[in-house]
């Protein structure tokens, strides 16, 4: 196995002087392809920064970020945009679909964006909607869909295409516990599949799903453990060893 992305003595400080407030500080974190991280945290430990970080939307103001082996200081901003439409997936805490587009023109998007041809993307949604069992709500327009079914095309629109990393930010926060499980069982077969996963959530029920759950209290991280018996430790008597 090999990292999917590695966090090399992360800082990030927002202001300077008195308003200074440090994000995050020498944080390391590797995630392993295939391997579901969960992050939990008081509100304000970090969390959000550390998934933007991961994801390459914004620089750490110290340290190194290394997706699949290569690491982002030393990519051109070309380069760098490229790795991150290809390799990383976002799920947002409010799905963020495109209003005018329908389930399958959203999944299809980011796709199209980078250069695949309409035909073909549009034929890869449809794989993934159909995977996660949407096939009949493609052609339906986000307003149309409940919200656990746009958690679903968020997810699918995360995982369409060859991505490595997918990265959620409280992808079940808004869901019931029924539903919220059923994201976590889509990011847990994703990684089935070789993909890595970084979970930013507050409920332990949904980290249970997480091979490692790490913690975070003011910008560093604390403790790393493996999760509370959950769904699937509770069949994988190793995890517990
Ligand atoms: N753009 C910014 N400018 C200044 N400070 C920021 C900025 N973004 C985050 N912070 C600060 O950095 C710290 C970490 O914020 P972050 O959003 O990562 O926490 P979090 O653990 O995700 O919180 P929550 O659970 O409430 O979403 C907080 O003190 C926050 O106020």
């Amino acid at each position: 196995m090999s990292a999917a992305i590695e966090l090399r003595r992360v800082s990030k400080v927002y202001g300077s002087g008195a308003t200074e407030v440090r994000a995050l500080w020498e944080v390391d974190l590797s995630v392993e392809d295939g391997e579901l991280v969960a992050v939990m945290g008081p509100s304000g430990s970090g969390k959000s920064t550390l998934l933007t970080i991961a994801g390459t939307l914004e620089d750490p103001t110290a340290g190194d970020v290394v997706v699949a082996g290569q690491g982002l200081a030393q990519l051109s901003r070309q380069d760098g945009a490229r790795l991150r439409r290809r390799s990383i997936g976002y799920v947002f805490q409010n799905y963020n679909l495109l209003a005018g587009l329908t389930a399958v023109e959203n999944v299809a998007l980011p796709l199209e964006l980078d250069g695949v041809r309409m035909k073909a993307a549009r034929a890869a949604a449809m794989e993934v909607l159909d995977r996660l069992g949407l096939a009949e709500r493609a052609a339906r327009y986000p307003d149309e869909l409940s919200g656990g079914e746009s958690q679903r095309v968020a997810i699918a629109r995360a995982v369409a295409g060859d991505r490595r990393l997918l990265l959620a930010d409280e992808p079940t926060g808004a869901l019931d516990s029924l539903s919220g499980e059923a994201v976590m069982r889509l990011l847990r077969r994703a990684g089935d599949d070789g993909v890595a996963g970084i979970v930013v959530t507050h409920d332990a029920r949904m980290a249970s799903w997480a091979d490692r759950v790490v913690f975070l209290r003011d910008g560093r991280l604390v403790d790393q453990t493996a999760p509370a018996p959950g769904p699937e430790s509770l069949l994988a008597p190793e995890a517990s060893a």
